[in-house]
């Protein structure tokens, strides 16, 4: 049995989470931890999954690793400089790993792989990320990995900058740039959480739309993680590896 504690328990995603995590055989939920609860309450965990917000997950890891536990994290909010934190902490804490996923749906993963793949086939590429009106962050986390993501893609295939012949606009008209990716946000009552990418060439649109119809949907990504997070050694970014893509 693996000995599972959850961040965020009472959260949108950290319920679905820990009746996940109950159902499954091979694993005991040991601790459900949320906003002004003891994070010392997660002693006894082997894995920790942080669905909380951007704000505190920083926090949170410190505690995980520096106390030996592995990771598994869904909260968005990450950068390079985040990251190399993580790392950091792993590198002082031999044996302790961590994954961090912008999303544990697996069609949002095939979703950003398939962008990846088709990024070089055309002139121009942009993402529409649509969600919740209580989302935290924007653009969304799997917004910007799928931005980073396809710009390396075009980049790795020696790809000019994309046309765009705007020279006058109003503020965020053209949205966010991620690498030279343009990302739009929209928060709208009554969606969850959805994402288009637009790639046009000559005569030819591709769409890759995805949508989550409901938060249970993170879950099976979620125990794989929880399952596999111990045999990944250090920092782990994204499921793909876990999905061999
Ligand atoms: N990777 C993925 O697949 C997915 C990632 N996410 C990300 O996960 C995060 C959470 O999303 P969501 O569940 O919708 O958000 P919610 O706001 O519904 O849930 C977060 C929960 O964490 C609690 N919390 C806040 N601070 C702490 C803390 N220090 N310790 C423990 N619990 C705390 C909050 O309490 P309170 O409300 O009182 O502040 C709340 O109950 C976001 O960053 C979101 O983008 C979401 C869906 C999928
Ligand atoms: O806050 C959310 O809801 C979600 N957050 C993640 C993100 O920022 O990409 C994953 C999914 O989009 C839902």
């Amino acid at each position: 049995m693996i000995r599972v504690g959850v961040l965020g328990a009472r959260g949108r995603v950290g319920v679905e989470v820990c009746r996940a995590v109950e159902a499954a055989g091979d694993m005991e939920l040991v601790a459900a931890v949320d906003q002004g609860d003891d994070i010392e309450n997660l002693t006894g965990a082997e894995v920790v999954v942080d669905f909380t917000h951007p704000d505190v997950v920083m926090g949170n890891l410190e505690w995980c690793i520096s106390h030996g536990v592995h990771p598994v994290v869904g909260t968005t909010g990450f950068d390079e400089d985040r990251l190399a934190t993580v790392r950091g902490w792993l590198e002082r804490f031999p044996g302790t790993n961590c994954l961090i996923a912008p999303n544990f749906g697996i069609a949002a993963v095939l979703m950003m792989h398939f962008a990846q793949q088709a990024a070089r086939y055309f002139e121009s590429v942009e993402i529409v990320e649509l969600h919740h009106p209580n989302k935290a962050d924007a653009p969304s986390g799997t917004a910007r990995r799928t931005a980073e993501l396809v710009s390396q893609a075009r980049a790795k295939a020696g790809m000019p900058g994309m046309p765009d012949a705007t020279s006058t606009s109003l503020d965020g008209a053209r949205g966010a740039d991620v690498g030279g990716v343009h990302v739009h946000a929209v928060r709208l009552a009554g969606l969850i959480a959805h994402q288009e990418v637009l790639l046009g060439g000559d005569g030819e649109i591709l769409t890759i739309r995805h949508d989550t119809m409901n938060r249970a949907a993170f879950t099976p990504g979620v125990l794989l993680g929880v399952r596999r997070v111990r045999e990944l050694p250090g920092l782990t970014v994204g499921l793909e590896p876990l999905l061999d893509l």
